[in-house]
């Protein structure tokens, strides 16, 4: 396998040339009747489509969210793998939002769907849930450093039921969460030693204010942090200092809804997502300097 170039790295360069916004690809149904579409697969086709022809070529990343397309069974799946594709080719990179989380051997299973080369649902990162425990990770984590993509694993996320689980406190005193931070930490330890962003990220939600503090989560992974909850949610651009301090600068914002309900106008979808980059851009450049 000729591996790509480290996904941190083709990331960074991303984030630089294009700013550092997500926007997410979820065709709800509810979308689907908004923008004057069947829920079927015709819509979904005609939904993802526009969405990849409006924003492949300008945002530095497209999070196509997997349930939406499971949904429609094997004819939404062959949607899906047209989209990455279209969007890969078009010079966004793919983060396939589908929140694995398995045994190590079902886990190296999913892991070889997304982030194997000759797999039809080749991705540039995919989403994965570490609560089977870190290690039950490994064929993932072990598949992207071959292959030059990336893996998020969920830390703290944007949801209220999330703390029960990743605020509980371990034997050792640490939260569950900043255990989950500290082992991303140190999968990027030698990506970091050479000036490189790592290609391991953490999700953390926008949404979470001073909580992530409170989980007593040290956020810098040396790692792209994803955060989601922008829009929809709550949480806006001006929240990402407050929550991620001087991590802010590795930090993906996530918005799916708060773009997709200005389609299905190719133009007004363009023109949201400028807007939500340039406030992500405002918010960053006023919590001071970078660091690199
Ligand atoms: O991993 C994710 O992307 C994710 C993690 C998380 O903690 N919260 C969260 O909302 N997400 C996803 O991010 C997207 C948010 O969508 P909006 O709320 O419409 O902006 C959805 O696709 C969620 O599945």
């Amino acid at each position: 396998m000729t591996p790509l170039e480290p996904f941190g790295a083709r990331l960074r360069r991303a984030m630089d040339e294009r700013g550092p916004l997500c926007v997410g690809i979820d065709p709800h149904a509810s979308l689907l009747a908004d923008w004057g579409l069947s829920d079927d697969i015709a819509g979904l086709e005609r939904f993802t489509h526009t969405v990849v022809e409006a924003l492949a070529d300008r945002v530095a990343v497209l999070k196509p969210q997997s349930a939406f397309f499971e949904r429609f069974g094997s004819r939404g799946i062959a949607v899906l793998e047209r989209a990455v594709a279209d969007a890969r080719a078009a010079g966004a990179l793919v983060l396939m939002d589908a929140k694995r989380g398995d045994i190590g051997s079902t886990m190296a299973a999913y892991a070889a769907t997304y982030l194997a080369p000759s797999s039809p649902l080749f991705s540039d990162a995919v989403t994965v849930s570490p609560y089977l425990g870190y290690g039950s990770l490994r064929p993932a984590l072990d598949l992207a450093r071959e292959s030059g993509t990336g893996v998020f694993v969920l830390a703290l996320t944007s949801n209220p039921e999330g703390a029960e689980v990743q605020h509980a406190v371990r034997a050792d005193g640490a939260t569950v969460a900043a255990t989950m931070l500290d082992h991303l930490r140190a999968e990027n330890a030698a990506e970091a030693a050479a000036g490189a962003m790592g290609s391991y990220g953490a999700v953390v939600g926008a949404t979470l204010g001073g909580s992530a503090g409170a989980a007593g989560a040290e956020l810098s992974i040396d790692g792209p942090l994803l955060a989601p909850g922008i829009g929809a949610q709550g949480a806006t651009a001006a929240d990402l200092p407050k929550v991620f301090g001087a991590a802010v600068r590795d930090v993906v914002p996530n918005v799916s809804r708060g773009v997709l309900r200005h389609g299905p106008d190719v133009a007004a979808l363009r023109e949201s997502a400028a807007r939500f980059a340039g406030e992500v851009q405002e918010a960053v450049t006023a919590s001071g300097p970078a660091a690199h």
